[in-house]
């Protein structure tokens, strides 16, 4: 394929899109206006005949892939502290790693989780960190869409509490709309067992104040929910809701440990989830009720959660996971069918940040998407192209990605970032870190 500089109109001919949207697979074209998608169909539209035009064989394309949820600037922790359970892992691993952090560990582990995700057709991703001004930074200059939050654990004096809450309102004042609007942002506290009632209450308001989204972790594991009902006396749901959490556009990682009625609790607050596989299976900390909430009506994503407990940020291996887990821990094949998978990874991804026109290839929608090379043996024969994509597909068949209609890696090479000096200022900063 001859790829374009961009120009403001074009049109790929003879591809094959995966389009996520319900029907599946369209075998034609697709043109692109602006950072818009035109149109796309079988049949060439007549106005479309001067556009410049690029051959789509050999490629298939689909939407851009939307982790929901995740810490990017810890790949540099990544194979640091692994096969332990979550407390112990935060408590005595990532946490006194994390407090050694400057804002430059945060940008080159930023840059390096950016540039995996990008090579690996995710082009929109949610972080929950700190120095996010240095995150921000990042993203804009990899061209790459994001929904930034600067995640706070309020287990502090109140005079540091004041500190990391008037920081996230001021990043959300800096950097909400930011980079040509591909930057969204939102207010979270880290958790529950990690904010005090009041404090959370205070991010309730900000973000009513501020007009934003709310993102939190929440019942990821039994034990986090034991702790909460001696504490609180409520399950985590019941005690997110008490504190209006749920009154304001909300979206939680994990809700792994629900009930039946606090399934219907997120459905009716139209609570949305971002389910992490990957890091739930290698934290043990249970299997999400993943069908029972999308048959409640709950819009579930898929995140990678961060480098340390996954240990990649290959969206195509979440896919895959939430393919196959839900239908080995429920005896039923067709939980979580590929179509719904492709969907909980693309379309759902872009709803629960809040995201619009985000997610299908279909006409009106951002122009975020990717093509994977298929002319490889795992693609073969030609049958069903959305199941290639769940259960054959691994983010290194990613050749091609657009941002806003905007190219930013062609034939497997990010051409917004300078990935030697990305991989070197990565190892660089976590030797600093050991060394400290
Ligand atoms: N250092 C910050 C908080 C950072 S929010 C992101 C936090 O989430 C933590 N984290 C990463 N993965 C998980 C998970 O699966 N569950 C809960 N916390 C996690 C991570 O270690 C990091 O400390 C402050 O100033 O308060
Ligand atoms: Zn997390």
């Amino acid at each position: 394929m001859t790829t374009t500089n961009s120009p403001k109109k074009w049109i790929i001919k003879n591809g094959v899109f995966a389009t996520a949207e319900q029907g599946g697979v369209v075998h034609g074209c697709m043109v692109i206006d602006g950072g818009t998608i035109a149109y796309i169909g079988a049949e060439e539209p007549e106005d479309a005949r001067d556009l410049p035009s690029v051959d789509g064989k050999g490629l298939l394309f689909m939407p851009g892939l939307v982790n929901s949820h995740g810490h990017t600037a810890m790949s540099l922790l990544r194979g640091y502290g692994d096969d332990m359970v979550l407390q112990e892992w935060l408590q005595q691993k990532m946490w006194p790693m994390e407090a050694k952090f400057t804002s430059n560990d945060v940008y080159w582990g930023s840059s390096l989780s950016i540039m995996e995700m990008l090579k690996s057709g995710t082009t929109t991703f949610l972080d929950m960190y700190d120095h996010m001004d240095r995150v921000a930074e990042a993203v804009e200059k990899s061209g790459m869409r994001a929904s930034l939050t600067r995640g706070v654990i309020g287990l502090c004096s109140e005079e540091e509490q004041e500190r990391k809450l008037a920081d996230a309102i001021s990043f959300a004042k800096t950097w909400h709309g930011g980079a040509d609007g591909r930057i969204t942002v939102m207010m979270s506290p880290h958790a529950p067992y990690t904010c005090p009632p009041a404090y959370i209450e205070r991010f309730v308001q900000a973000a009513h104040d501020l007009d934003l989204p709310l993102h939190t972790h929440m019942s990821e594991t039994a034990a986090e929910v034991e702790q909460n009902v001696r504490d609180y006396g409520l399950r985590p749901v019941a005690h997110l809701e008490k504190l209006g959490f749920f009154s304001r556009p909300s979206m939680v990682a994990h809700a792994v440990h629900l009930n039946d009625e606090e399934i219907e609790t997120l459905a009716a607050n139209k609570v949305a989830v971002s389910h992490n596989p990957g890091s739930n299976l290698k934290l043990a900390s249970g299997v999400a009720k993943v069908p029972q909430m999308l048959k409640a009506g709950v819009v579930v994503s898929l995140g990678t959660d961060s480098s340390a407990s996954n240990n990649n940020l290959d969206m195509f291996e979440e896919m895959r996971l939430a393919a196959l887990i839900h239908k080995g821990v429920s005896g039923d094949p067709t939980a979580v069918p590929a179509l719904e998978a492709l969907r909980m990874g693309t379309l759902y991804g872009a709803q629960s940040l809040y995201l619009e026109n985000l997610g299908t290839l279909a006409a009106g929608m951002k122009a975020d998407f990717v093509a994977l090379d298929i002319e490889q043996a795992h693609f073969l024969p030609r049958t069903d192209y959305v199941s290639h994509i769940v259960y054959s597909a691994a983010g290194q068949d990613v050749r091609h990605v657009w941002v806003d209609g905007r190219q930013i890696v062609k034939n497997r090479e990010c051409l917004t970032l300078d990935e030697e000096k990305i991989r070197f200022e990565a190892q660089a900063a976590f030797e600093g870190l050991l060394a400290r």
